[in-house]
């Protein structure tokens, strides 16, 4: 693996008081000079030393903005992108400019930092490559005095101490913090366990998300910086990559981190007191262990000190993992803070030791992986159903046997031993496997029944020891040993002829009695037999003794094995007693001409009219094909299914491709592909021609493409009926509750002025009473508690301003009737209002996996700005969405590019804003 060193930069802040004396920036040969005079009160002889030099891979000074994403951050959101993972921080001492670097300005676009510029950088890559399909999830953690935060979590979950942080949205401190724990992957990766990951479609959601975190973070002041970042802040931007046109098991994954430091802080300088003392030396603590880190990475040490702290132990992979990493060290190169610009460019002069070992990070989807094998078979059936068409073997079928084709193979395979059929047809290698199992299940049978009637014949449940095994019965029915005809399982019934020998003799012989069992034909059954044996040698010239030989060999003193050996010899069974074949069934064997194994199923061959004996064709006949005049319809669906079904019951028996049906239904000149592809695309509509099936889903074919938005509208009527009719419910509902909450707000609203309306009447009565003589007690109001019981000095007020006092108080119930009305369909609102977004998610995500499982790979075009397909927001906007939308619409006729940052910016104002509203408003009931 390649090692590649950790990329470090400096960055100067702009001053008016630049340090000319004491600092030299240059920024050809990326250096940075510093000089300190000697210090006249430690003597002009001393240790201190006068000079230093640093040098780097970029210094930057004065650079605006854009400079310092253009040079530094971009590759590394390109290198995302590729599937690298990759880490920028920002390091230096408080006030330094690092939060400026990697947020930047919320308020200003030309000012914004890294993270909204590699955001808006992240989705434009993404659009440029619409053979890919993104998916992107940010997470935002937040390490404060050793502590971890989710910048994300719905409630924060932070009780910050003192007056130092914000909390969510501003309004203070929340619920209690979710437990996050880091843990390491088997690649050396850390996670944060615990933490949102939470997935953004577009520039506008992923900033929705920045601000909502910043909104959360703590900062508090000092005198170096009235915003002072007093935590440690990794936003992360989680990539996940996959093709949309080729195999989309392969998915590239990589996670890009971006770390706004805490900023190293001297106390006496900062004159932190209290809890931002307490801040200052939780951050100074662990940026000392992060120094120690570098350093030993920087030594190639074997123990690395990562685990002293959470912020080196989140860090890990960021450091000397497998990413590539950025650290740009904020200066500030002003004569006071030269002390602080020392040690942050000694601390980047170490990380420039540390070395990396970036990968790219390919994992594999399984359930992708299974879907891929699945689309492979289905093109590998395909083109099998192509060739056996292209063949001659268009009728040949690769589904199971079903029951029916079992049944019609089992008869064929009595036939087959019981002499009726020379031949058993061989059509492919699923067919022989089924044929075996079809003497194995006869067998079986025969096995079985052959024991229940040596039990009946014996009395017992298990025969006696001497009964013949159930191995003797099976190679009794083997070697045609049996005596009398076949019942259905192919079990003898009758006697022995006189001149039989048993198979085990022996056995027999052992029998209670004593005596050797002779079984008596009846005469008629023993000329029968005879008559048999005589037309089988006319037959078999010296194969005349097989099988039904037997006995005969016996009795003309030929030993038994011989005439056993024979008997398999001639490959067939014939038992005596039993029909054997005539000499119809020997011509009809020499007339054939191609061999019977390794031959198709008489695809040529006239359906057979013997006796109804089905040849070996018919066994790839179904029930549905079978009724098929004279081929059937190339468009049937079940036909299309099954390409080869049926082809043999074609007039004539010809099935050959260019033999097909006018309707095209298969055979290559149909469109070029079997007849189930192209019949299930027309039963899809997407194909030309043809109906039927149940068009819920287009046809498999990969070379029909229909447009995104032709499927879309396709999947939304039938696969996706279900969801898309949610979706639509939902909305409606939606809007519905909106309307409510609008009607709650001016409720809220009314009721508020009708307070302050009564108060500014109380106000005036009050002031115009005074020196007047009181009239009523305010004990007497309702709900007052009792003046008498106490002992403080009673206010007496007159008549008008009683009333106006209950008619304050009633406003103010109707005021808390309304606000609480109000809250709830604001909760309605905001549930309605995530629920449409997940219901909308999951139809795209359907979307996709439908057209997936249907084209063999992803719509082009990304999951996410499917949102367009869907119909607009129908909303009637409010007052405050109308004023944003004016200003969204002036944003985007200066610059097109800022509109998802304002817009964004917007969004978490006004959640701010609403927040804070509430707030307040709880706090004036309580009152
Ligand atoms: N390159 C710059 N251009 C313009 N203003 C800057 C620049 N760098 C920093 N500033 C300003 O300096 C002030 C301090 O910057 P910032 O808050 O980013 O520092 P910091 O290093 O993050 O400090 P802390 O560690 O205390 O959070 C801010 O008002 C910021 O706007």
């Amino acid at each position: 693996m390649v090692r590649s060193a950790v990329t470090v930069c400096v960055r100067t802040r702009p001053t008016l008081q630049f340090a000319q004396d004491n600092i030299t920036v240059d920024t050809e040969a990326n250096s940075v000079d510093v000089k300190v005079m000697r210090s006249k009160s430690q003597g002009y002889v001393n240790n201190q030393q006068e000079a230093w030099s640093f040098s780097c891979d970029k210094v930057l000074h004065n650079a605006p903005q854009d400079e310092v994403f253009a040079r530094l951050a971009r590759p590394m959101v390109d290198s995302a992108v590729e599937g690298y993972n990759g880490s920028v921080m920002v390091y230096g001492q408080t006030g330094a400019g690092k939060t400026f670097t990697m947020t930047g300005a919320t308020d200003n676009y030309r000012h914004r930092g890294i993270i909204p510029r590699a955001i808006a950088h992240l989705f434009k890559t993404i659009e440029a490559k619409p053979a890919l399909a993104f998916t992107v999830r940010i997470s935002y953690l937040e390490l404060y005095n050793e502590h971890m935060y989710d910048l994300l979590a719905p409630v924060t979950g932070r009780v910050v101490p003192g007056a130092g942080g914000t909390g969510t949205f501003g309004g203070g401190p929340v619920g209690s913090a979710p437990d996050l724990t880091i843990v390491e992957d088997s690649a050396g990766n850390t996670h944060v366990r615990g933490l949102s990951h939470v997935v953004a479609t577009s520039e506008e959601e992923a900033l929705n998300l920045l601000f909502e975190g910043d909104t959360n973070r703590i900062v508090g002041s000092h005198s170096l910086n009235k915003a002072s970042s007093r935590s440690h802040t990794i936003f992360t931007l989680h990539v996940e990559s996959r093709s949309r046109v080729e195999s989309t098991e392969k998915v590239l994954t990589s996670k890009l981190n971006l770390v706004d430091l805490a900023g190293s802080e001297r106390v006496k300088k900062t004159d932190s007191t209290g809890v931002t003392l307490q801040e200052a030396k939780y951050i100074n603590q662990s940026l000392t262990f992060l120094e120690q880190v570098v350093v030993a990475l920087g030594d190639r040490r074997s123990h690395i000190p990562y685990r002293q702290t959470k912020l080196t132990n989140v860090l890990k992979d960021s450091i000397g993992g497998n990413c590539k990493t950025l650290m740009i060290a904020n200066i500030w190169p002003e004569a006071s803070q030269l002390e602080e610009t020392i040690s942050t460019l000694r601390f980047a002069q170490r990380m420039m030791r540390v070395s990396n070992e970036p990968t790219i990070n390919v994992q594999y989807d399984l359930a992708a992986l299974c879907k891929k094998y699945e689309a492979d078979i289905r093109e590998l059936k395909e083109e099998l159903a192509m060739h056996d068409a292209l063949s001659n073997r268009a009728h040949i079928v690769y589904d199971p046997y079903t029951d029916q084709e079992r049944y019609e193979l089992n008869k064929q395979v009595k036939a087959y031993l019981t002499g009726e059929l020379d031949e058993l047809p061989v059509i492919n290698i699923r067919h022989i496997r089924e044929t075996f199992a079809q003497f194995r299940v006869i067998l079986n049978n025969v096995e079985a029944s052959a024991l229940k009637k040596l039990r009946d014949h014996y009395g017992t449940s298990a025969p006696p020891a001497d009964a013949p095994s159930a191995l003797d019965v099976k190679s009794m029915v083997a070697t045609g040993g049996g005596v009398g005809e076949l019942d259905s399982d192919g079990f003898h019934l009758g006697e022995f002829a006189d001149d039989a020998k048993p198979v085990n003799s022996d056995a027999l012989k052992r029998r209670p009695s004593g005596k050797v069992a002779r079984h008596k034909a009846p005469r008629k059954k023993r000329l029968a037999s005879e008559r048999g044996r005589k037309e089988m040698r006319a037959g078999h010239g010296d194969h005349d003794s097989g099988d039904g030989g037997r006995g005969g060999d016996e009795a003309d003193g030929e030993p038994d094995g011989r005439s056993r050996r024979r008997s398999r010899a001639s490959g067939r069974t014939t038992p005596k007693g039993m029909s054997p074949l005539g000499n119809k069934a020997k011509k009809k064997k020499k007339k054939r001409t191609t061999s019977s194994m390794g031959r198709e199923a008489g695809g040529h061959d006239p359906p057979s009219t013997s006796k109804g004996h089905p040849r070996g064709h018919d066994l790839s006949r179904t029930p549905s094909a079978a009724h098929l005049p004279g081929g059937g319809a190339a468009g049937d669906a079940d036909r299309a299914r099954s390409p080869s079904r049926g082809g043999d019951d074609l007039e004539g028996g010809s099935v050959v491709a260019d033999h097909e049906t006018p309707d095209g239904g298969r055979g290559p000149s149909a469109g070029g592909r079997p007849g189930n592809a192209s019949a299930a695309s027309a039963a899809s509509g997407y194909g030309g021609g043809g109906g039927g099936g149940d068009g819920s889903r287009p046809s498999s074919s990969h070379a029909f493409r229909p447009s995104r938005e032709d499927a879309f509208s396709e999947f939304k009527h039938t696969a996706g009926a279900e969801i898309a009719g949610i979706l639509e419910e939902n909305k409606r509902v939606y809007h519905e509750k909106k309307r409510l909450l609008r009607e709650a707000g001016l409720s809220v609203n009314g009721a508020k002025a009708a307070i302050d309306v009564l108060r500014a009447k109380l106000n005036a009565l009050r002031e115009s009473r005074v020196g007047a003589p009181p009239a009523v007690a305010p004990s007497a109001l309702p709900g007052a508690h009792d003046a008498a019981a106490s002992s403080e000095p009673v206010e007496v007020i007159d008549e008008d301003e009683y009333q106006v006092l209950v008619e304050l108080q009633e406003a103010k119930a109707t005021y808390r009737e309304a606000f609480e009305a109000y809250k709830a369909a604001k909760a309605d609102v905001s549930y309605l209002d995530r629920h449409v977004t997940e219901c909308r998610q999951r139809l795209l995500a359907d979307f996709d996996e439908w057209f997936m499982a249907s084209f063999g790979h992803l719509p082009l075009k990304p999951a996410a700005s499917a949102s367009e397909l869907l119909e607009p927001n129908q909303d009637v906007l409010d007052d405050g969405e109308k004023w944003d939308l004016q200003q969204t619409q002036r944003i985007a006729k200066e610059d097109p590019d800022a509109v998802a940052f304002y817009t964004a910016r917007m969004n978490v104002q006004r959640k701010v804003f609403a927040s804070q509203q509430q707030h307040s408003a709880s706090r004036r009931i309580r009152r």
